[in-house]
């Protein structure tokens, strides 16, 4: 393990220090975009308007044989679109694959200074982190790059949510993680093809009815519902990334017609910790914005509570709640974020009451 004192020191000479605070402006969805796609790329501008993050992705989705124009497709909107004050991100392929290293050189090289964060797939450990880290800070000195490009990890193989802690803690460059329910159903033996999302296969089941004779009276039907498959892991990921003091993501449903679904994911992850989610389609762009926005009734019962509590101590009651300490701390989060989201989007600005 690297000495705490050299956590904070640059991993190559003339690469960027490192940063002591993961920046949260608005992130209610990562909005997935294939570079090699000129009919996306050209939609970018309006897409751009409408969502926190845009991505470029390379890795899976994008074919083998677009695998380069997607990295030059990329390079193209980094140089060529202004994309306002969105944050521009990149998926790259896998550590394992051959086109990693020239994503990385190639990105880095020629948009070093328009990438906000660099997405890594199928995460395994801190060790893939650590390699990732040196790279980047080599190829940042090489290139001139100013500000850090910070490191996004998926968490998407049963090896990397048993090491989620120690990835969380791997980097400063550590900016957060995405949940990836497809890929962690497969490196699980899940019997699952849905990307997200719950199944009517693993539910619960209430007990049976007995009859007279104490037999299982099977014409009385018995209520069922069901489970989150995910709740686990994504509330390990929660903790390992506030821990660290990074950003916790749910990544992304794969149903895109099944927009009710889609709302239900995002809203249990909102729940949990999560500050968003991925869009795959413009549609999902909309559901995260609704879903990772506090609700307007909580925001104005939130401001309520801290107004009516200056110094957060005590005990008092308001509408009828107990409120003390800890839930002033509740509510402070709840205010934080809105007030966040206000600063970008006028309209929930005045639905807060700001
Ligand atoms: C498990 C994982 O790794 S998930 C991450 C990897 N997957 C992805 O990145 C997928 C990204 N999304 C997509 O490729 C597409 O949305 C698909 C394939 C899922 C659906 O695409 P389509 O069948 O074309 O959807 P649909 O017909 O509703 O599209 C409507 C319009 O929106 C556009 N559109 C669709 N998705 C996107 C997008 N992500 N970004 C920008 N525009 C989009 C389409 O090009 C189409 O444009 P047009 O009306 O000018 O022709
Ligand atoms: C997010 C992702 O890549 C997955 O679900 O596999
Ligand atoms: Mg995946």
């Amino acid at each position: 393990m690297r000495s705490p004192r050299d956590f904070l020191k640059p991993l190559c000479v003339g690469a960027p220090d490192p940063i002591t605070e993961v920046p949260f402006p608005p992130s209610r969805m990562i909005h997935f975009f294939d570079a090699s796609n000129e009919k996306m790329r050209a939609k970018l501008p309006d897409i751009a308007a409408k969502a926190d993050i845009v991505l470029g992705n390379l890795e899976d989705a994008v074919p083998v044989d677009r695998k380069v124009a997607a990295r030059e497709g990329l390079v193209t909107v980094g140089k060529e679109i202004d994309l306002g004050g969105t944050q521009l991100w990149t998926r790259i392929n896998a550590l394992d694959s051959p086109w990693c290293i020239d994503d990385l050189t190639t990105l880095v090289g020629e948009i070093g200074d328009k990438l906000d964060v660099i997405m890594v797939p199928k995460v395994e450990g801190p060790w893939d982190i650590h390699y990732i880290d040196r790279l980047l800070a080599q190829l940042e000195a090489k290139a001139g790059v100013k500000k850090p490009i910070l490191v996004h990890a998926i968490l998407e193989t049963a090896q990397g949510v048993a090491h989620v802690d120690e990835i969380a803690a791997a980097s400063p460059r550590m900016q957060g993680m995405s949940f990836g329910p497809a890929d962690l159903a497969a490196s699980r033996r899940m019997k699952t093809t849905r990307v997200g999302g719950g199944h009517p296969g693993y539910l619960s089941m209430s007990d049976p009815t007995l009859d007279a004779d104490g037999q299982i009276d099977a014409s009385v039907a018995r209520v069922t519902a069901q489970q989150d498959p995910w709740h686990y892991s994504i509330a390990r990921m929660v903790d390992a990334c506030t821990t660290n003091g990074c950003l916790p993501f749910y990544g992304p449903f794969g149903d895109i017609k099944d927009v009710a679904a889609c709302e239900a994911q995002f809203r249990a992850a909102f729940l949990l910790g999560c500050v968003g989610a991925w869009s795959l389609h413009p549609v999902q762009i909309d559901i995260a914005k609704k879903v990772f926005s506090p609700p307007v009734d909580e925001v104005l019962f939130a401001k309520k509570v801290l107004e009516a509590i200056p110094d957060g101590k005590g005990v008092h009651m308001i509408d009828g709640k107990m409120q003390d300490d800890a839930t002033w701390k509740q509510c402070k989060v709840m205010v934080d974020l809105a007030t966040m989201l206000s600063e970008k989007d006028p309209e929930l600005k005045a639905a807060y009451g700001f």
